[in-house]
């Protein structure tokens, strides 16, 4: 397992204070840039390579009346974005990263999590081998995201069964649900905590799912290997990596959290990881877009660190 190089963090540290500006003054663009120097194991950390994966899969959960939208949606948004059709296909182009969509045999939903298991231990091994395997070795930075419909419920009951508290602290209106619908999944996910108590992660992603969440945890795992920094979507991102924090709680070190979504147990999990995110613009999206826009952010902390004068270039004193 890749560690932080607190030697290269340090020297990062020292450039930022010899740039010509007032020690401090880009905020956390300075902590930024030395988070990316210590992950990467370099002084001049670079984004010279961009790779955005984007995980599909189906949720059984559906048959429990949690969604606006239906489960056909999934399988017809991957299409989307193998056109170029979607948002994320934008915010990759204009930021910079390379996409790649994995779908998770869409044809095979997961199961309902209120009536048992939503998978398998071999079909959470397997989802989250694909999970690694899609991570290139030679990234500079990872941006992770989802699709399937229905996942906003399987992230409540992840965030839940990994921090506590019950549907009604976690569950949002996701793509839209209120009313009914929202009851709905405030229940489902309150049954799924009253049948499962699993106690590690494996044993969670088995009891609510869904593949895409773990083959989120299988990258994460993977850019952890390897020293590659991970950008996290929004909620159902977050909510999918976070279950491997019941393993070992240092697991996200190595991950920043993109952007705090508007569905609002996002900011309930972000607090219970004590992270702080890179952007908060009112985006609900997924698909990975949030991390995409915070990509653009860590462009501007590198090529601040990489290609401002020091006060000695600069003639200063
Ligand atoms: C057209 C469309 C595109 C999307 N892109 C991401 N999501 C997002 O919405 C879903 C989660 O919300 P829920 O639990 O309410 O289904 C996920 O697929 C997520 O990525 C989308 C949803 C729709 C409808
Ligand atoms: O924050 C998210 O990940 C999110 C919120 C609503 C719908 N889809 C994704």
């Amino acid at each position: 397992m890749t560690s932080f190089d607190e030697g290269a963090a340090a020297r990062a540290h020292d450039r930022q204070n010899s740039l010509t500006k007032p020690p401090g003054s880009l905020g956390r663009l300075e902590d930024l840039a030395i988070f990316l120097a210590g992950w990467q194991r370099r002084d001049r950390p670079r984004l010279d390579h961009a790779q955005a994966l984007v995980f599909a899969g189906n949720h059984g959960i559906v048959a429990q009346g949690v969604n606006p939208f239906p489960a056909e949606v999934t399988a017809l948004m991957v299409q989307n974005f193998h056109q170029g059709g979607a948002a994320i296909n934008q915010l990759c182009a204009v930021a910079g990263a390379a996409l790649t969509v994995v779908p998770l045999s869409l044809d095979q939903p997961t199961a309902d999590f209120t009536q048992g298991p939503a998978m398998t231990a071999d079909e959470v091994a397997s989802a989250m081998q694909a999970g690694a395997d899609a991570v290139d070795p030679t990234a500079d930075v990872l941006l992770l995201g989802e699709m399937g419909i229905g996942n906003s419920t399987v992230a409540a009951a992840l965030a839940a069964a990994s921090f506590g508290g019950d549907g009604r602290d976690w569950v949002g209106p996701g793509t839209g649900a209120e009313g009914e619908v929202l009851s709905a999944k405030i229940r489902a996910v309150g049954a799924g905590l009253a049948r499962h108590s699993p106690d590690d992660t494996r044993g969670t992603l088995a009891a609510f799912g869904g593949r895409e969440q773990a083959a989120i945890c299988g990258a994460v795992l993977r850019a952890r290997e390897l020293g590659v920094p991970v950008i996290l979507d929004g909620f159902i991102c977050t909510a999918a990596a976070a279950v491997l924090t019941r393993d070992d709680p240092q697991a996200l070190d190595h991950c920043l959290i993109g952007h705090e979504s508007a569905e609002p147990g996002h900011r309930r999990l972000i607090a219970a990881l004590g992270a702080q995110p890179i952007l908060s613009l009112d985006m609900r999206l997924g698909e990975g877009s949030g991390a995409a826009v915070a990509l653009m952010v860590l462009r501007g902390a590198v090529a601040c660190h990489n290609g401002m004068a020091t006060f000695a270039e600069a003639g200063f004193g």
